[in-house]
C-alpha cells in the first residue's frame, strides 16, 4: 500500500506525502520568514511544528531552532543524519493513520496555511528564496549543449574542447542576483559585436535567452583545503530546485573570451521556491551515461548515478492566452553526475557552504525538441520557432519563461513546481 496523508493530495499534484520538498515562506504580509514543506495545496509551517515539540527525533529535538529561521542554511548545515530524521517525523506526522496533527485542530489551524492564495489580501502566502546563497557556480555538463553550442559559438570541426571530456567545466555565477520563481527580470544593457568588421555597439541585449537547468544545494559543505571525496559527495547534496539561467548571447559572445561568461549572465538567475531533497528524488535513480574516456581517479565513482526527472521550458508571450512548449528535456541526459561536479570543484580544496548552489549546466538532450535553450533551438536565430503562429528568435519583453519538472511514480508525481519568470523593458 502506497504511503497516503490525511491531507486529500490530487494524483496530478507534484507534492505527495512521497515528496515533502522544503521552501521559506510568509504565510501573510508583514509576518516573519519560516521554513515550510509544500503537501498537496498546503504549506506546512515547521516553526509551528517545532514549537509544539513535534521535531521529537534524537538530533532534531535539540536543534529544532533550525525551524525558526529566514532560511533553511542551519538545517542544511545539520547534514544528512538530520535531514532523515525531519522527513520520517513528518512523513508520520502527516500520514492518515497518524492522529497527532489529523485530530488536532488547533495545531491544524496554525501550521496548515494554503499554498493556493485565497483571494484576500490577508492571507496572501508569499514564496521566498529557500536560502540565504553565498556562492553559486553553473557547470556546462550536457555533451549535447556542449556539442550544440561550440558548433554555433566556434564552428563545427572541433565543437567539444579538449578539456570536457576529462572535467566538469563550470564558471563562477553571481550570487547576488539569484532570484525566486515569479521575480521580473529587466533586460540587460550592455556590449555586443554583431560581425568581425563592425564596431561594437552598447545596448539592450537582443539575444536574450533562457537557460533549462537544475541546481543542487549544498548542504554541510566541506573544510578549506578538504576536498570531498567523490563517492561521500551525496551526503553534502541536500536536494535539487529547477533553475532557469537567464543568458544574453550577444553580450556573452563578446565579453567572454578568455575569462568566462561574466555581464552576459550576472543579470539574473532564477530558481524554484521548492528544493526536493536527493531522498525524496532516490526512487527515481538511474545510470549515468557510460563515461569514455574513463575519468581520472578523482572522478571515477563506484556507482554513477542520474535521476530520471522530465523537464520542460514554456513561453508565455505578452497577452497570450496559453504558453507553447518549447523544450521537453531529461535530467537523465547529463554527462557529469551531481556528485562529480562537487568532488571536482572541492578537489583543489576550495569549500562549499551550507546554501551554496551548483548549477547543472544547460540539460539538453539528443533530440532538437530537447534543446534547453532558445541559442540551440533557433541555431542562434537562424531558425525562428513557432510559438501559436508568433515567430521567436529570441526573449521578447513580455515573454514569460516557465520551466517545470518532475518524476511519474506508480500512482504519484515527485515534482518541483515551477519556475517563471518575466521579461521586461530594460531602463531607458
Ligand atoms: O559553449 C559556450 O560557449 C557557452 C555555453 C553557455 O553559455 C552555457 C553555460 O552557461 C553553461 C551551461 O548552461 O551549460
Ligand atoms: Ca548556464
Ligand atoms: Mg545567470
Amino acid at each position: 500500500m502506497a504511503l497516503k496523508s490525511f491531507i486529500e493530495v490530487h494524483p496530478d499534484s507534484h507534492f505527495p506525502i512521497q515528496n515533502l520538498p522544503y521552501g521559506v515562506f510568509r504565510p501573510g504580509p508583514g509576518s516573519t520568514p519560516r521554513p515550510g514543506v509544500a503537501i498537496g495545496d498546503y504549506v506546512i509551517d515547521l516553526s509551528e511544528i517545532a514549537s509544539a515539540g513535534l521535531f521529537d527525533g534524537p538530533i532534531l529535538k535539540n536543534f529544532s531552532d533550525c525551524f525558526h529561521q529566514p532560511n533553511l542554511n542551519k538545517f542544511l548545515a545539520l547534514g544528512k543524519p538530520a535531514w532523515k530524521e525531519a522527513r520520517s517525523t513528518l512523513q508520520k506526522l502527516l500520514s492518515s493513520t497518524e492522529p497527532t496533527l489529523r485530530d488536532n485542530a488547533i495545531l491544524r489551524e496554525k501550521a496548515l496555511v494554503p499554498l493556493i492564495p485565497f483571494a484576500t489580501a490577508q492571507n496572501k502566502i508569499e514564496l521566498l528564496l529557500p536560502i540565504a546563497i553565498g556562492d553559486y557556480t553553473d557547470f556546462f555538463s550536457s555533451m549535447h549543449h556542449a556539442k550544440n553550442c561550440g558548433t554555433i559559438f566556434r564552428g563545427p570541426e572541433n565543437p567539444i574542447p579538449q578539456n570536457w571530456f576529462h572535467l566538469p567545466i563550470a564558471y563562477h555565477g553571481r550570487a547576488s542576483s539569484v532570484v525566486i520563481s515569479g521575480t521580473d527580470i529587466i533586460r540587460p544593457r550592455g556590449q555586443g559585436h554583431p560581425s568581425k568588421n563592425s564596431p561594437p555597439y552598447f545596448g539592450p541585449s537582443l539575444k536574450l535567452d533562457y537557460e533549462l537547468e537544475m541546481a543542487a544545494v549544498v548542504g554541510p559543505g566541506n573544510e578549506l583545503g578538504r576536498p570531498v571525496d567523490v563517492n561521500e559527495a551525496a551526503d553534502h547534496i541536500f536536494g535539487l530546485v529547477l533553475m532557469n539561467d537567464w543568458s544574453a548571447r550577444d553580450i556573452q559572445a563578446w565579453e567572454y573570451v578568455p575569462l568566462g561568461p561574466f555581464l552576459g549572465k550576472s543579470f539574473g538567475t532564477t530558481i524554484s521556491p521548492w528544493i526536493v531533497t536527493l531522498e525524496a528524488l532516490e526512487p527515481f535513480s538511474c545510470d549515468a551515461p557510460v563515461q569514455d574516456p574513463n575519468p581520472l581517479p578523482y572522478l571515477a565513482e563506484k556507482k554513477s548515478q542520474n535521476y530520471d526527472i522530465s523537464l520542460e521550458a514554456h513561453i508565455k508571450p505578452a497577452g497570450a492566452k496559453d504558453s507553447s512548449v518549447v523544450t521537453r528535456s531529461n535530467f537523465k541526459h547529463l554527462y557529469w553526475t551531481l556528485t562529480q561536479q562537487l568532488a571536482h570543484h572541492t578537489i583543489n580544496g576550495c569549500n562549499l557552504r551550507p546554501g551554496d548552489l551548483l548549477g547543472t549546466g544547460t540539460i539538453s538532450g539528443p533530440e532538437p525538441e530537447s534543446y534547453g535553450c532558445l541559442l540551440e533551438l533557433t541555431w542562434n536565430g537562424q531558425k525562428p520557432l513557432s510559438l501559436n503562429g508568433t515567430g521567436r528568435k529570441f526573449l521578447e519583453d513580455g515573454d514569460e519563461v516557465i520551466i517545470t519538472g518532475y518524476c511519474k511514480g506508480n500512482g504519484y508525481n515527485v515534482g518541483f513546481g515551477t519556475c517563471s519568470g518575466k521579461i521586461v523593458p530594460p531602463l531607458p
